[in-house]
C-alpha cells in the first residue's frame, strides 16, 4: 500500500476534565477524501487544530509526507504542504480577492507576522495567486472587495488561498457550512477533482457531501474514533447508527 500523506498517531488532548481527543489515530492516503464526522462537541475542531498546528497535543504525533511535524508551527506546516480551510473565515474582508490570494501565497494567512515571507518575487506571488483564483473559478472577481463576495464565493476563495502554497494534503473544517444546495454541489464537484492533487481530510456535517465524496469515514464521538470504514461500512455500523447517524443513514 502507498504511504500515507498525513499520519496522526495517538493524539490526546484534555481541557481540564474534558477529554477532547482520546488517543486518536488516523491517516490520509494519496488521492482520497477521508471524512471526519461526529456530533457537536465530539472534538473534530480540536483535532483539526492539533493537526494544523494551532493547538499543541498533550501526547501523540503528526507526520506529513513521512516527516514528524508535531513540534512545528502552523505556518511551517503550511509551507511543508499542509493546506487548511477554516470553519470561521480567515479572509481579510477589506482587501480584494486577488490581495487575499497573494497573502495566501506569502503564507501570511498562516502567520501573524506578515514580514515572515519566503523568497518569491512579486510576479511569482501574483502568478500563483491568479492561477489559484482561476482554479476555483474566481478570476473574474480578482479585483472585487472580498466583503462583496457571496458566502459561497468566500468559501471558494478560502480554497484558492490554501491552493497558493501548493499543498500536498488538505484539512478542511466544514467547507459546506452555510452554502445552499447549488453551492454545495459546486464545491462537492470541485473537491472531487482536487483530491487527485492533494488528499483531503474533510470535517463536514453535510451528509450528502460526505456520502458523495468520502473514500473512508471516521466517526468521532466524545473524543474517540468509534469506527473507520467505507461509506457502506459506516452506514451499516450499529454503533455509529446509535451514536450519530440515526435515521439519517
Ligand atoms: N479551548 C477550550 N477550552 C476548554 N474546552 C474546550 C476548548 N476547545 C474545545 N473544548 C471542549 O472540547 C470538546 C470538543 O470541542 P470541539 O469544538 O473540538 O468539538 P467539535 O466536534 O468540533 O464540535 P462542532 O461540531 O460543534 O464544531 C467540547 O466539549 C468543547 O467544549
Amino acid at each position: 500500500m502507498t504511504d500515507p500523506v498525513l499520519e496522526v498517531r495517538g493524539i490526546t488532548k484534555s481541557f481540564g476534565a474534558v477529554h477532547a481527543s482520546k488517543n486518536i489515530t488516523l491517516d490520509l492516503r494519496p488521492g482520497e477524501i477521508h471524512a471526519l464526522i461526529g456530533p457537536n462537541g465530539a472534538g473534530k475542531s480540536t483535532l483539526i487544530k492539533q493537526i494544523s498546528g494551532s493547538l499543541r497535543p498533550d501526547a501523540g504525533s503528526v507526520r506529513l509526507n513521512g516527516e514528524d511535524v508535531t513540534a512545528l508551527s502552523t505556518p511551517l506546516r503550511a509551507r511543508k504542504g499542509l493546506g487548511r480551510t477554516f470553519q470561521i473565515s480567515a479572509l481579510a474582508m477589506e482587501d480584494s480577492v486577488l490581495q487575499n490570494a497573494v497573502l495566501g501565497a506569502l503564507g501570511a494567512h498562516a502567520s501573524p507576522f506578515r514580514f515572515f515571507t519566503k523568497a518569491l518575487s512579486q510576479k511569482d506571488l501574483r502568478d500563483r495567486a491568479e492561477q489559484a483564483l482561476d482554479r476555483v473559478g474566481l478570476s473574474a472577481h480578482a479585483d472585487t472587495r472580498t466583503s462583496e463576495l457571496s458566502h459561497g464565493q468566500r468559501r471558494q476563495l478560502e480554497v484558492a488561498v490554501a491552493l497558493t502554497l501548493s499543498p500536498t494534503a488538505f484539512v478542511m473544517d466544514e467547507p459546506m457550512a452555510g452554502l445552499g444546495a447549488e453551492g454545495s454541489q459546486t464545491l462537492t464537484a470541485f473537491l472531487d477533482t482536487l483530491r487527485h492533487e492533494a488528499p483531503i481530510l474533510l470535517v463536514e456535517h453535510d451528509m450528502d457531501a460526505v456520502f458523495a465524496l468520502a473514500d473512508r469515514i471516521s466517526v468521532l464521538v466524545y473524543g474517540e474514533i468509534i469506527a473507520t470504514g467505507t461509506v457502506d461500512d459506516i452506514r451499516q455500523n450499529p454503533k455509529v447508527r446509535e451514536a450519530y447517524l440515526g435515521e439519517e443513514a
